[in-house]
Parts: C-alpha cells; structure tokens; sequence
C-alpha cells in the first residue's frame, strides 16, 4: 500500500483533494475522516496538518505527500520535491509599515515575527544579517502593532491581509511557493510512487491543454503544424474532400484563442477545440 499525506486543512485542503480526486483516488466522505483506505489503488490516504506532512514523510513512515515547498523548507525535514503540483501559490515576503525599512540589509538587530522561523532563519543566515526572529503561530501581521516585532516574514497571496493591517512588502521576495509532491529524500520509491506521479502530470496536462481539430488545404499543411506543432507532431488524416486534410493537435489552454484566430487566417475550417478529461503522456 502506498502511503500518501494529504493536508487536512487550510489553504492547500481543497486544491489537494481534488487533484486526487480527479487521479482517480478515493475522497473522504467527512473532514473527520483522517485516514481513508482505497483498496483498488493499493493506497491509504492519510489527512495531516499541512506543516506536519514534511516531517512524516521525511521521517520515511508515509511514502509521499502534498505540502508547501516554503513548509518543506520550513521544516528542514529530509523530504524532496518531486513536482510542482500548479495550485496554492503564493510567495514568502517580508512586510512592515510603509517606510520603515527599505530591504533586508536594514534588520540587522531588529526583531521579525513569523511562523516559518526555519525558512526565515535560513534566509537571513545566507544573506548574513543578524536578527531576532520571535516564532509565532499565525496571524502575524498584528505583532508589529502589538510591539512584539518591528517587521513580519509572511505568506502573502493577493496581499489582503497586510492592507488591512497598514502594512507593506518591502525587500525581494524571501521564496515562491506552491502545493508540491514530496517523498523521503534519497528514497527508493515505494510500490505505486511512479503511478501516482503519472496520474497527477496526467491531471495537470488535461488542466493546462485543451484539444483542437481542424480541416485544411493540404498545400497549408506545414503553416498550419508550425501554428499546432502538439506534443509528439499533430495527426494528420485524410479528409473526404479533395485536397483538405483533417489535423489535431493538443495546444496550450492559454492562448487557444489567438491559435482559433491563425488557423483561420491561414484558411482553417471547422475549427473545435474540446477540453482533456484526463490523459497520460
Ligand atoms: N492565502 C494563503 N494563505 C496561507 N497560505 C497559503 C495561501 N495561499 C497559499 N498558501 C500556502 O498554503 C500553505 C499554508 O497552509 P495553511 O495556511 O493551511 O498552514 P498554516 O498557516 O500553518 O495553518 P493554520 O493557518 O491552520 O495554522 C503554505 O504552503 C502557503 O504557501
Ligand atoms: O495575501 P493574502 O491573500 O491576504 O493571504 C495571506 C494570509 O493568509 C494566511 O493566513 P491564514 O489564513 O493561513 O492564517 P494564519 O496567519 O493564522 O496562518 C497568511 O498567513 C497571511 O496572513
Ligand atoms: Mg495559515
């Protein structure tokens, strides 16, 4: 049985759930449900906070798991990034009222609040300044008006959060993160590890390309390929219609109009472009 760390809850919950779901593992009927078993996949399904993932899977008592790639670093757990998963973005940045500091090199004695303490320590060593970090559980962007800091080191997603608080970026970002796929660094990989590897890339190509057919003149052919190149060439079959062949090819999501638009312009019929339900490349 494969064993597989999936965050219970919070920000990566949901993202995490349903790219499982949609590799065709079992899903939990209940958020108490904290350990599922899906017999026909060979794997159990364990529901842990997020932060705590890295270190089962380091640790080597669970063979995979989804976490944050600025919570793996966090935890100085010996777990690796397999892959980046495509949800839960965010990046890892200092913040304080506007003005205060201008960048990093400005904290040296100066006290940051944050609840990644490992990643923040870690930064601040390679940039060789010396401040005090004060660990804090969450809701850090109030410590600086409480006096208990003078700057924070947060996640920030659409920067809500600080606003709200008066407070600024200020500095590079310290990381970018996002939900990865983790397992024991050094590692063999356990029975059924490169199974889910291939469902989850399946999911995440059906989610990023989208499938296009078109009918062409066979003299336009190899504008209209260098427009849809695909993945491995695009298929190319005869169409009941003198001189017209028929093409398909898979193309990225994004930009999938401005591709309808060339093919058109190059004489392109019966344009349709259908979404992926799942597939593995
Ligand atoms: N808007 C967001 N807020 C917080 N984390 C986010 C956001 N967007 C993405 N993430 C990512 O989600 C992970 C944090 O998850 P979560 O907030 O559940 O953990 P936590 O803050 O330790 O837990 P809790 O808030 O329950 O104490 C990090 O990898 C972070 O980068
Ligand atoms: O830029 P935004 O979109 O506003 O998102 C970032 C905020 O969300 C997270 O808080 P969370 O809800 O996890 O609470 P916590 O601080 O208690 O962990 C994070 O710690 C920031 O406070
Ligand atoms: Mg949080």
């Amino acid at each position: 049985m494969l064993r597989i760390a999936v965050p219970n809850k919070g920000a990566l919950s949901e993202g995490a759930q349903t790219i499982l779901k949609e590799a065709g593992y079992r899903q939990r009927r209940d958020s108490k449900e904290l350990v599922v078993v899906d017999s026909e996949n060979s794997c159990e399904l364990f529901f842990l906070r997020p932060r705590d993932i890295a270190v089962y899977v380091g640790e080597g008592t669970l063979d995979a798991g989804i976490t944050g790639r600025d919570m793996l670093f966090d935890s100085g757990s010996p777990a690796e990034e397999v892959m980046p998963l495509g949800f839960g973005r965010s990046t890892f940045r200092f913040a304080a009222p506007a003005g205060a500091h201008s960048g990093v090199d400005g904290l040296s004695g100066l006290r940051i609040a944050t609840s990644y303490a490992g990643l923040l320590g870690k930064y601040l060593a390679d940039q060789g300044v010396d401040a005090r970090v004060i660990k804090l559980d969450g809701a850090v962007e109030t410590a600086i008006r409480l006096g208990v800091a003078d700057a924070v080191a947060d996640v920030v997603e659409t920067g809500t959060t600080l606003r709200n608080v008066g407070l600024e970026v200020f500095g590079e970002p310290i990381a970018h993160s996002e939900a990865i796929l983790i397992k024991r660094a050094g590692a063999p990989e356990a029975n059924g590890f490169q199974q889910l590897i291939r469902r989850l890339q399946g999911v995440l190509v059906a989610r990023d390309f989208v499938m296009i057919d078109y009918d062409i003149r066979a003299e336009r052919i190899d504008e209209a390929i260098s427009i849809t190149p695909g993945m491995e060439g695009p298929t190319v079959s005869p169409l009941h219609r003198e001189g017209w062949v028929a093409v398909r090819a898979m193309v990225p999501r994004k930009g999938h109009q401005q591709v309808m638009d060339q093919l058109w312009e190059i004489g392109a019929k019966a344009i349709l472009v259908t979404a992926i339900f799942a597939c593995r490349l």
